[in-house]
């Protein structure tokens, strides 16, 4: 493993006030020694590096912050890398694409491992070292798109962690998948999924049991797809909840989309935030704009863990998507108004499992010496600058490795 210096990296090290209100974000450009994948130094003094008859790489002043996590993906069925094709209408509502993708993933499998390649290529491009990503598993694909997934993340497995849900996109009761998921869940799916129990399954409680009754045989972590609105949403979140609990699943249920809670408002809200925190169920949002956002802020501020994720990067659910999480961080702060220095750098967060320089009160928390050396060199005087003006990501390290440089996907290649 690589042992070296990264000298002059940039490091946030507290707020600048002014009266009782942040303004700046103060900075020290300082060296790092890596060794075995690990910080095991950090220094200001430059004389320190000058002792030690190692390699020394420049940062040139960049900012360094942590990877991103992305937390919500297909990587089994994109467009991305492909010709173009916008999405057709939806005329009956989810079942639009479930029909729509019986025709079209067996037509997509032959080339799905180069673009899930292609995928995960462009994400750690853009600051990624972790993926969780959602794999169909249902009679149309059986464990095939499972097969491509796998294949794919292992090729970069010294480059990210991964996880992979074992999605059931076409209802886990509706489309009688529940042995099918049983078999991913023994073949590299490490969380078990699922989709709309009310609308798709039709019956709340039976398919939220049998999800919890796979996860409780694999000892498994869950992560839910829940699109359906308002107090349909709520309802299905209240089951969770109780499931979560009866199954002694604190902490290991995720919530992917949670529509309904851009639809609540007052009590309501409340109640539903209070539950899902006593049980520490997150969230997992796109943070979409053509709907009612969820409220991040709000969520956050009741001490639920949000993260982002592209969801789509161009597919037949979404013609959107660009991979690049510093954008979706700016659309968040756009979206919620964060204009100023103390709530543009609180965003970052979102992206990166809640890892940041700083911490609320303005300490300086990472990187510490002993953690594993997992960063991004970003073009930007501040994380707050980063986001409002959507910084390049220079490089990005894993373990003290630098994983970025992978061929980068042409979208309009022939395929
Ligand atoms: O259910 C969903 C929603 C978005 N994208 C998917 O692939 N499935």
């Amino acid at each position: 493993m690589n042992t070296f210096w990264m000298k002059n990296v940039r490091l946030e090290t507290g707020f600048e006030y002014e009266n009782d209100r942040v303004i700046g974000t103060t900075t020290e450009v300082c060296h790092l020694k890596i060794k075995d994948g690990k910080m095991i130094r950090i220094s200001t003094d430059g004389g320190d590096i000058d002792k030690d008859s190692i390699p020394i790489m420049d940062a040139k002043g960049k900012l360094m912050m942590p990877s991103f996590r992305e937390m919500h993906i297909h990587i089994d069925k994109t467009y991305y890398s492909g010709p173009w094709k916008a999405c057709r209408p939806i005329t009956n509502g989810i079942f639009t694409r479930i029909e729509e993708e019986k025709e079209l993933l067996p037509k997509q499998l032959p080339f799905a491992l180069d673009r899930a390649e292609k995928m995960i290529e462009l994400l750690l491009h853009n600051g990624h070292t972790h993926i969780r990503t959602h794999c169909n598993v249902e009679p149309t694909s059986g464990l095939k798109n499972l097969e491509v997934t796998v294949k794919a993340l292992e090729k970069y497995k010294d480059s990210l962690t991964y996880e992979i849900v074992a999605f059931p996109q076409h209802g886990l009761l509706l489309s009688d998948s529940v042995s099918l998921i049983r078999e991913a869940m023994k073949n590299g799916a490490t969380h078990v999924g699922g989709v709309d129990p009310a609308t798709v399954d039709r019956n709340i409680d039976q398919s939220l049991w049998t999800t919890f009754d796979i996860a409780a045989e694999h000892n498994a972590g869950i992560d839910i797809h829940l699109h359906d609105p308002n107090t349909l949403g709520a309802f299905t979140f209240e089951r969770l909840v109780d499931f979560t609990k009866e199954a002694k699943m604190k902490g290991q249920v995720t919530i992917s989309h949670a529509i309904a809670l851009g639809d609540l408002e007052g009590q309501s809200l409340t109640e539903i935030m209070t539950l899902l925190k006593e049980q520490e169920i997150d969230i997992a949002t796109t943070v979409p704009i053509n709907r009612p956002t969820i409220p991040i802020p709000t969520l956050d501020q009741h001490g639920l863990r949000v993260s982002v994720g592209h969801d789509s990067l161009t597919d037949h659910w979404s013609p959107f998507g660009s991979g690049n999480t510093v954008e979706k961080l700016s659309i968040l702060a756009e979206r919620f108004r964060f204009i100023d220095e103390y709530s543009l750098n609180r965003t970052w967060k979102y992206a990166s499992g809640g890892v940041t320089p700083l911490n609320d009160q303005g300490e300086q928390v990472w990187p510490r010496v002993g953690e594993a050396a997992d960063f991004v060199l970003v073009d930007a005087s501040c994380s707050a600058e980063a986001v409002a003006r959507r910084s390049t990501i220079d490089s990005v390290y894993k373990n003290g490795n630098r994983v970025d440089n992978t061929r980068i996907a042409t979208i309009n290649s022939s395929k």
